[in-house]
């Protein structure tokens, strides 16, 4: 069985509603088992700055999956939600990434794991740390609260309501 942690972030509509959705869907997966969740966090864009705050959590999943069927799951989830790719780093409805997969470093045209830029982004760090706090990055072996340390970009966690 494999541990997977999975980033999910939304910046338009109802992002509440989109987060609920695509963790409905991944626990809708016969795969998939979803294990623990973070809070939700309301979080400054990174990257791309002019546009509206995100919310992001992050799960924690258990899947038979191998990565990049994993990763497959994870691209249905953005498109039954209703995700363009128009802007890298722009506004979407969702965004399922995968963080961590058990303790393994995997390159490979289409999958990148740990992601490429988790260890220099709070959104992903803070509700990463929130459920583990002991993680490493897999591939430096850098304790990632030492990351978090350096990370820069707001998070608060999110308790506000918003409708659609
Ligand atoms: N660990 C990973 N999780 C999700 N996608 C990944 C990963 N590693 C590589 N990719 C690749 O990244 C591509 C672009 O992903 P996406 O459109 O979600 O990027 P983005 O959300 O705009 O930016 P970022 O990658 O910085 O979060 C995907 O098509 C996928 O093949
Ligand atoms: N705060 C925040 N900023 C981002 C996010 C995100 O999920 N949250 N996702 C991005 C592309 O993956 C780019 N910037």
């Amino acid at each position: 069985m494999n541990r997977v942690y999975l980033s999910i972030g939304s910046n338009i509509g109802n992002r509440m509603d989109y987060l609920t959705r695509a963790i409905e869907q991944l626990q809708h997966h016969p795969a998939i088992q979803v294990k623990r969740q973070s809070s939700v966090y309301e979080t400054e864009p990174v990257g791309l700055v002019d546009q509206a705050n995100f919310l992001n959590i992050v799960v924690e999943i258990e899947t038979n999956l191998e990565a990049d069927a994993l990763l497959q799951v994870c691209q249905l989830v953005e498109e039954l939600l209703g995700r363009e790719r128009v802007i890298r780093w722009g506004p979407r409805t969702v965004d399922v990434d995968i963080l961590l997969f058990n303790e393994e470093v995997i390159r490979t045209e289409s999958l990148i794991i740990p992601h490429e830029r988790m260890h220099e982004r709070l959104f992903v760090l803070v509700p990463l740390l929130e459920l583990s706090p002991g993680l490493v990055h897999s591939a430096t072996q850098r304790p990632l609260k030492q990351y978090a340390e350096e990370a820069t970009g707001e998070v608060w966690i999110y308790e506000g309501e918003e409708s659609s």
